[in-house]
């Protein structure tokens, strides 16, 4: 008879080798993974993704140091850093620490705290800055936490790079195989550092962040080992754990992504709650388009599903603007 203990829940999710595009593989090699990235952003719009090149060492440190953050740093260091409100004439609105309560999710409070990080823009103009503009807010506690974050950057960015590519010969988009990449050169990315105390007891409605889509291209989700936090919303309604696998990425599909494929792919609801007596960590990697990027739907897409639109022309920055305007309570 077989032991509980060794049954493992299923993976909801395909697990993609993503080395044929880090690593410049075989053309076979590219097509297999090309392939199991198109069923798996039909079926799901979410999948685990290995062979990413980035060491544990990296992964398990920048964790380390967003627990070590929100946990050891002292209320001072927090404010230090705190997001400024835009308009009270104190600069930068969107970047920088926001405490528990102050997201703000379908109406209702997140029981989240975090750090929001974006590519940097050039902008001589010196504060006040625009909403999305200036520089980021780095925390002074722990003292390596920048530098480590800021080469993580690279290191997921390239990882992201390469998924997106994968994608355009999932597509299989001829002439336009590298729409994606092209729109992505300059990505306005966003990484968030989110600490996640488990919900009271009897908040039983409550949710650590409610119901979203990801608003981008692809989101690359490194995340302690607590299982049973993040969930995803499956195509009949239900929801699913998508719960951490070792050295692996989860990758979900963004509203931009949505919008080029016309819907083929679609930027899959999700969801955490965390009800558990640990403090849970995880670090989103948001890979989105330039800021300038303007997302019109695929005609091979368009063919695909019906030959009927789903929507005109988005740029990015204006779809990103109007949904961080909403983030705050
Ligand atoms: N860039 C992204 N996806 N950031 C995280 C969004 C979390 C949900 C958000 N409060 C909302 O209401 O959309
Ligand atoms: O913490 C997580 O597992 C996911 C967070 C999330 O969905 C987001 O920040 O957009
Ligand atoms: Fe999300």
């Amino acid at each position: 008879m077989a032991q509980m203990g060794n049954v493992k829940a299923p993976l909801p999710f395909p697990v993609i080798d993503i080395s044929p595009f880090t690593n410049n593989g075989t053309a076979p090699h590219r097509e297999r993974c090309a392939k199991e990235i198109a069923s798996a952003c039909s079926d799901h719009g979410f999948f685990y993704v290995v062979g990413h090149g980035i060491p544990a060492s990296i992964t398990d440190h920048v964790l380390g140091l967003a627990r070590c953050f929100f946990l050891e740093s002292t209320d001072d260091d927090k404010v230090a850093i705190a997001r400024k409100n835009p308009g009270d004439g104190n600069g930068d609105g969107a970047r920088g620490h926001q405490r528990i309560g102050d997201n703000v999710t379908g109406g209702r409070r997140d029981w989240h705290e975090a750090v929001d990080f974006y590519a940097e823009v050039p902008d001589t103009s010196g504060p006040p800055y625009e909403l999305l503009k200036g520089p980021n807010l780095w925390p002074r506690h722990p003292p390596e936490l920048r530098k480590t974050l800021e080469e993580y950057v690279e290191l997921v960015k390239a990882v992201g790079q390469a998924i997106v590519k994968a994608m355009g010969v999932a597509l299989e988009l001829g002439d336009d195989e590298d729409i994606f990449v092209r729109n992505t050169f300059n990505s306005f990315w966003v990484m968030r550092m989110i600490g996640y105390p488990g919900l009271d007891r009897d908040d039983v409605d409550g949710f650590s962040c409610g119901e979203h889509s990801d608003y981008g291209c692809i989101t690359l989700l490194l995340a302690d080992s607590t299982k049973g936090a993040l969930q995803v919303q499956t195509k009949n309604g239900d929801w699913v754990d998508a719960n951490p696998l070792e050295g692996a990425f989860v990758v979900n599909i963004g509203d931009m992504m949505e919008r080029w494929t016309n819907g083929l792919w679609k930027s899959t609801r999700h969801r955490v709650v965390h009800r558990g007596e640990n403090f849970r960590v995880s670090v989103p990697f948001f890979f989105e388009p330039d800021w300038d990027a303007r997302i019109v739907p695929l005609e091979k897409c368009v063919e695909r599903t019906g030959g009927q639109r789903i929507g005109e022309e988005v740029v990015y920055g204006e779809h990103l603007v109007s949904k961080v305007k909403g983030n705050f309570y």
